[in-house]
Protein backbone atom coordinates (compact mmCIF):
# COMPACT_ATOMS: atom_id res chain seq x y z
CA UNK A 1 0.00 0.00 0.00
CA UNK A 2 2.65 2.50 0.62
CA UNK A 3 4.35 1.67 -2.83
CA UNK A 4 1.19 2.60 -4.48
CA UNK A 5 0.62 5.37 -2.00
CA UNK A 6 4.25 6.89 -2.61
CA UNK A 7 3.54 6.51 -6.78
CA UNK A 8 0.86 8.40 -6.55
CA UNK A 9 2.01 10.85 -4.28
CA UNK A 10 5.25 11.42 -6.27
CA UNK A 11 3.67 11.36 -9.75
CA UNK A 12 0.56 14.65 -8.21
CA UNK A 13 3.15 16.97 -6.07
CA UNK A 14 6.18 18.70 -6.96
CA UNK A 15 5.83 20.27 -3.40
CA UNK A 16 7.60 19.73 -0.13
CA UNK A 17 7.09 16.16 2.23
CA UNK A 18 5.93 18.26 5.00
CA UNK A 19 3.38 19.77 2.54
CA UNK A 20 2.54 16.83 1.32
CA UNK A 21 2.02 15.04 4.50
CA UNK A 22 -0.47 17.78 5.42
CA UNK A 23 -2.92 16.83 2.34
CA UNK A 24 -2.21 12.87 2.83
CA UNK A 25 -3.53 13.47 6.67
CA UNK A 26 -6.47 15.65 5.49
CA UNK A 27 -7.39 12.95 2.54
CA UNK A 28 -6.33 9.64 3.76
CA UNK A 29 -7.17 9.41 7.58
CA UNK A 30 -7.40 6.05 7.06
CA UNK A 31 -3.97 5.38 5.93
CA UNK A 32 -0.81 4.59 8.71
CA UNK A 33 1.05 7.38 10.32
CA UNK A 34 4.20 6.00 9.44
CA UNK A 35 3.51 5.47 6.14
CA UNK A 36 2.59 8.78 5.27
CA UNK A 37 5.94 10.26 6.87
CA UNK A 38 7.84 7.70 4.62
CA UNK A 39 6.26 9.25 2.01
CA UNK A 40 7.33 12.68 2.91
CA UNK A 41 10.65 11.65 3.46
CA UNK A 42 11.03 10.21 0.45
CA UNK A 43 9.43 13.43 -1.39
CA UNK A 44 11.35 16.00 0.45
CA UNK A 45 14.83 14.02 -0.64
CA UNK A 46 13.31 13.76 -4.30
CA UNK A 47 12.66 17.65 -4.65
CA UNK A 48 14.88 18.86 -2.51
CA UNK A 49 17.89 16.49 -2.23
CA UNK A 50 19.26 15.13 0.99
CA UNK A 51 19.41 17.07 3.87
CA UNK A 52 23.23 18.49 4.58
CA UNK A 53 24.88 16.73 7.23
CA UNK A 54 25.87 19.16 9.86
CA UNK A 55 29.67 18.35 9.77
CA UNK A 56 29.44 19.14 6.18
CA UNK A 57 28.90 23.11 6.41
CA UNK A 58 32.34 24.37 6.68
CA UNK A 59 32.72 27.90 5.59
CA UNK A 60 34.53 27.59 1.82
CA UNK A 61 37.24 30.15 1.01
CA UNK A 62 34.80 31.44 -1.09
CA UNK A 63 32.14 32.38 1.90
CA UNK A 64 34.82 33.46 3.69
CA UNK A 65 36.16 35.99 1.57
CA UNK A 66 32.12 37.31 0.97
CA UNK A 67 29.74 36.40 4.01
CA UNK A 68 32.77 36.65 6.69
CA UNK A 69 34.50 39.48 5.55
CA UNK A 70 30.24 41.22 5.79
CA UNK A 71 30.48 40.37 9.34
CA UNK A 72 34.42 41.97 9.86
CA UNK A 73 32.70 45.19 8.56
CA UNK A 74 30.01 44.97 11.34
CA UNK A 75 32.47 44.55 14.41
CA UNK A 76 32.93 41.09 14.23
CA UNK A 77 37.22 39.54 14.92
CA UNK A 78 38.38 36.56 13.99
CA UNK A 79 39.85 35.11 17.74
CA UNK A 80 43.49 34.25 17.59
CA UNK A 81 44.09 31.29 18.92
CA UNK A 82 40.77 29.23 17.54
CA UNK A 83 38.94 29.82 14.50
CA UNK A 84 35.69 31.28 16.20
CA UNK A 85 34.58 34.97 15.91
CA UNK A 86 33.60 37.45 18.06
CA UNK A 87 31.80 40.79 19.21
CA UNK A 88 30.41 42.92 21.45
CA UNK A 89 27.00 43.96 21.64
CA UNK A 90 25.88 46.79 23.39
CA UNK A 91 22.46 47.69 24.28
CA UNK A 92 20.49 50.75 26.08
CA UNK A 93 19.97 48.85 29.30
CA UNK A 94 19.75 45.13 30.46
CA UNK A 95 16.09 44.99 29.30
CA UNK A 96 17.06 45.40 25.59
CA UNK A 97 20.23 43.02 26.12
CA UNK A 98 17.98 40.23 27.80
CA UNK A 99 15.49 40.97 24.95
CA UNK A 100 18.37 40.31 22.43
CA UNK A 101 19.49 37.43 24.35
CA UNK A 102 16.17 35.83 24.27
CA UNK A 103 15.69 36.27 20.82
CA UNK A 104 18.73 34.72 19.87
CA UNK A 105 18.13 31.69 21.75
CA UNK A 106 14.76 30.90 20.09
CA UNK A 107 16.69 30.63 16.65
CA UNK A 108 19.87 28.96 18.33
CA UNK A 109 17.85 26.16 20.05
CA UNK A 110 15.66 25.66 17.00
CA UNK A 111 18.98 25.65 14.71
CA UNK A 112 20.81 23.07 17.56
CA UNK A 113 23.55 25.84 17.18
CA UNK A 114 24.39 27.77 20.02
CA UNK A 115 26.32 31.09 20.94
CA UNK A 116 29.01 31.28 23.87
CA UNK A 117 27.81 33.85 25.46
CA UNK A 118 28.78 36.41 28.57
CA UNK A 119 25.92 39.24 30.23
CA UNK A 120 26.57 41.81 32.12
CA UNK A 121 23.85 44.34 32.48
CA UNK A 122 23.64 46.37 28.78
CA UNK A 123 26.67 44.30 27.17
CA UNK A 124 26.59 41.02 25.60
CA UNK A 125 30.27 39.48 24.78
CA UNK A 126 29.22 36.74 21.79
CA UNK A 127 31.95 33.99 20.61
CA UNK A 128 30.46 31.40 18.00
CA UNK A 129 32.04 28.86 16.20
CA UNK A 130 31.12 25.56 15.40
CA UNK A 131 32.14 22.54 17.96
CA UNK A 132 31.21 19.55 15.92
CA UNK A 133 34.06 20.84 13.15
CA UNK A 134 36.31 22.69 15.71
CA UNK A 135 36.01 26.14 13.78
CA UNK A 136 33.49 28.20 11.61
CA UNK A 137 30.71 26.68 9.29
CA UNK A 138 27.38 28.50 7.54
CA UNK A 139 25.45 27.80 10.74
CA UNK A 140 27.85 30.68 12.94
CA UNK A 141 26.89 33.10 10.06
CA UNK A 142 23.53 32.59 9.89
CA UNK A 143 23.06 33.14 13.60
CA UNK A 144 25.43 36.45 13.30
CA UNK A 145 23.21 37.59 10.46
CA UNK A 146 20.21 37.22 12.57
CA UNK A 147 22.47 38.89 15.82
CA UNK A 148 22.91 41.73 13.80
CA UNK A 149 18.93 42.21 12.55
CA UNK A 150 18.41 41.92 16.59
CA UNK A 151 20.78 44.04 17.39
CA UNK A 152 19.58 46.52 14.75
CA UNK A 153 15.72 46.57 15.41
CA UNK A 154 16.47 47.64 18.92
CA UNK A 155 16.46 51.47 19.77
CA UNK A 156 20.39 51.84 21.16
C1 LIG B 1 24.00 17.27 20.59
C2 LIG B 1 23.85 18.62 19.93
O1 LIG B 1 23.20 18.48 18.70
C3 LIG B 1 25.18 19.26 19.69
O2 LIG B 1 25.96 19.23 20.88
C4 LIG B 1 25.05 20.69 19.14
C5 LIG B 1 24.51 21.66 20.17
N1 LIG B 1 24.90 23.01 19.88
C6 LIG B 1 26.03 23.31 19.21
N2 LIG B 1 26.48 24.55 19.14
C7 LIG B 1 27.63 24.86 18.54
N3 LIG B 1 28.04 26.14 18.50
N4 LIG B 1 28.35 23.91 17.93
C8 LIG B 1 27.98 22.62 17.94
O3 LIG B 1 28.68 21.77 17.37
C9 LIG B 1 26.77 22.28 18.59
N5 LIG B 1 26.32 21.05 18.63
Amino acid sequence: MCLLMWKQAVSRHASSGSVLVRKLDHFHHKYPLSCKRAIALSVQQLVNGKPRSKMSDKLSTEERNSQLNDLLGKGWTVQNDRDAIYKEFQFRDFNQAFGFMTRTALLADKMDHHPEWFNVYNKVNVTLSSHDIQGLSRRDIKLANFMEEAAAGLKK
